[in-house]
């Protein structure tokens, strides 16, 4: 595996390959790498001729008062990763490399990104759509791998891909979970032992959509109360978002039965929040 530090270094060393007719599969992440990861990897190993990974934690996506100072980092542990996975290249700039000058273009989803984890977050889908554009422009991949587990992630990202023609095929993969159900995440490590242990209700809150739905709960407002009301079975959890929307568009759904419905959740434990989702009524995915 080769480390590139530069745009200019990364292109140079991928546009031979690309001219032979080598496929490029990329997998953008902000490292402390964990299995969710290197299942993207594997994925996109396993489609592609060259892998490319890019670490980088990217400043226009954290608001003021969030984690950016603090995000977890380990470059060394990283790159033994990556090798030992076979990935080709690691591209790992540094601020400076990306964004010499603050940036003057930014790359927006307004009414998708604004909602739900965008509406706690201001502009946080603004700093993804735009870095990923900016990582699209610099590695050119055929297929880029992302996380069913940040799930308006990945349709901000279609959306955009599909509205500026972005030559990348969109790959979703499902959540890669811990023994207990919590699905892996890099800011995992934020939590107390007391949290972790606390942190359960996130999948616990998924498995009883299941239940309700099962159950046949048809109206959106109670659906959603019931699970507010399970959360709050666990006193250290706070529901930022819960949510019911259609799977597609994230659009706000009027009844449950007859169609797949998403269910998307955004729950603090202490300052920790943990991303989670399940899609209902639809077999064999987003599991
Ligand atoms: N448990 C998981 N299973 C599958 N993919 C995942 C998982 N966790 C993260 N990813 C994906 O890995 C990519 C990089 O994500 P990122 O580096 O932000 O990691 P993260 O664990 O989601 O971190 P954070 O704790 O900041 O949310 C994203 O496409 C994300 O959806
Ligand atoms: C896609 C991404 C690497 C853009 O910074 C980030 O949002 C992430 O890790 O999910
Ligand atoms: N959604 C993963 C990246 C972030 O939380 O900033």
């Amino acid at each position: 595996m080769e480390t590139v530090k530069t745009i200019a270094e990364l292109r140079e060393r991928l546009s031979p390959l690309r001219r032979r007719g080598k496929t490029i599969g990329f997998v953008p992440t902000m490292g402390y790498l964990h299995v969710g990861h290197m299942e993207l990897v594997a994925r996109a190993r396993a489609a592609n001729d060259v892998t490319v990974t890019s670490i980088f934690v990217n400043p226009l996506q954290f608001g003021a008062n969030e984690d950016l100072a603090k995000y977890p980092r380990d470059l060394t542990r990283d790159s033994a990763l990556l090798e030992a996975a076979g990935v080709d290249f690691l591209f790992a700039p540094e601020v400076a490399d990306m964004y010499p000058r603050p940036m003057e273009t930014v790359v927006d989803v307004p009414k998708l990104g604004g909602q739900l984890e965008g509406a706690v977050r201001p502009g946080h889908f603004a700093g993804v759509a735009t870095v990923v554009t900016k990582l699209f422009n610099i590695v050119q991949p055929d297929s880029a791998y992302f996380g069913e587990k940040d799930y308006q992630q990945v349709t901000v990202i279609r959306r955009m891909v599909e509205d500026l023609a972005q030559p990348v095929n969109v790959v979703a993969v499902p959540t890669v979970r811990e023994a207990d159900g919590l699905a892996c995440s890099s800011r995992n490590v934020y939590l107390s032992k007391e949290e972790r242990a606390a942190a359960v209700i996130v999948p616990a809150t998924l498995a009883e959509a299941e239940r309700l739905h099962a159950a046949g709960v048809d109206d959106v407002a109670t659906f959603e109360n019931a699970l507010r009301d399970f959360i709050a079975t666990e006193p250290l959890a706070v529901p930022e978002v819960v949510a019911l929307r259609d799977p597609d568009t994230l659009e706000e759904i009027r009844k449950i039965s007859g169609h797949p419905v998403l269910v998307l959740l955004y729950i603090r434990i202490g300052t920790t929040k943990l991303l989670d989702n399940r899609v209902l009524g639809r077999t064999g995915e987003n599991q």
